[in-house]
C-alpha cells in the first residue's frame, strides 16, 4: 500500500471473489475495512459474488465507496443499483466478455459505473480480451455522462485503447504489481493512456 500510494494511483480496485460466482476465493469486509484505515482514496470494490444484494450493507460499512455487481450473478440489477445508491455508495453494474450488453442496456440510467470486463472475471494475469473495447464505444454512445471502467488485461500495449475507446477508469494488477518499481510502472501507463486519449 505504501508502494502504490507513493506511485500515485487514484483509487484502489478491490477485487471480491466467493469461490462460487468465480472459481477463485480473495477477501471480505475486513480486508475492505484494513484498506479504508490505510487511506482516503476512493475504494471500489468489485464484487465478484452470488446474491451481492445480501452484503452491500456490509461492505459499505467496511469502507466501499463504489460497489459493482456483476449482472451474471443476480436476476434484477436495476433493483440492486437502487439499494447500492440509497446507502450513500456509488452503483456499478458489470459484464463479462462473453456476456452481451444487450443483458445490462436497461440497467444503466440506474448505474454510476458500467464496468466492462476485458478478462473473465477470476483472475489476475489474463489476456485482455478487445470484445470490452467495441461495448464501451456502445455504452459511450447509450450514457454519454456515465463512467465507464475496463478490467483485465490493463497494460502498457493494452491501455491505450482503453482511453481511446472512452475509458475513463483503468483498472491494472499485473501490469503494476509485476513490476519492481510501482512509480514507473504507474508514470508509463499514466503516460500511455493520456497519449492515447
Ligand atoms: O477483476 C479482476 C479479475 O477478476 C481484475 O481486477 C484483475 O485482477 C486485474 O488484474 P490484471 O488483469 O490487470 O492482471
Ligand atoms: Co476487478
Amino acid at each position: 500500500m505504501e508502494r502504490l500510494l507513493a506511485a500515485g494511483v487514484k483509487a484502489l480496485h478491490l477485487d471480491v471473489m466467493d469461490g462460487i460466482f468465480v472459481p477463485n476465493i480473495s477477501y471480505g469486509m475486513p480486508i475492505v475495512a484494513a484498506f479504508r484505515k490505510l487511506t482516503d482514496l476512493p475504494l471500489d470494490v468489485h464484487l465478484m459474488i452470488e446474491k451481492p444484494q445480501d452484503y452491500i450493507r456490509q461492505f459499505h460499512e467496511a469502507g466501499a465507496d463504489v460497489m459493482t455487481i456483476h449482472a451474471e450473478a443476480v436476476d434484477d440489477v436495476a433493483s440492486i443499483l437502487r439499494e447500492i445508491k440509497s446507502l450513500g455508495a456509488g452503483a456499478g453494474v458489470a459484464i463479462n466478455p462473453d456476456t452481451p450488453l444487450e443483458t445490462i442496456v436497461d440497467a444503466l440510467p440506474e448505474a454510476d459505473l458500467a464496468l466492462m470486463m476485458s478478462v473473465n472475471a477470476g483472475f489476475g494475469g489474463q489476456k485482455f480480451n478487445p470484445v470490452a473495447l467495441d461495448k464501451i464505444r456502445e455504452v459511450r454512445r447509450l450514457a454519454p455522462d456515465l463512467l465507464i471502467e475496463i478490467d483485465g488485461g490493463v497494460n502498457l500495449d493494452t491501455i491505450g485503447r482503453c482511453t481511446e475507446a472512452g475509458a475513463d477508469l483503468l483498472v491494472v494488477g499485473s501490469a503494476i504489481f509485476g513490476k519492481p518499481d510501482y512509480v514507473t510502472a504507474v508514470r508509463e501507463l499514466n503516460s500511455a493512456a493520456a497519449a492515447a486519449s
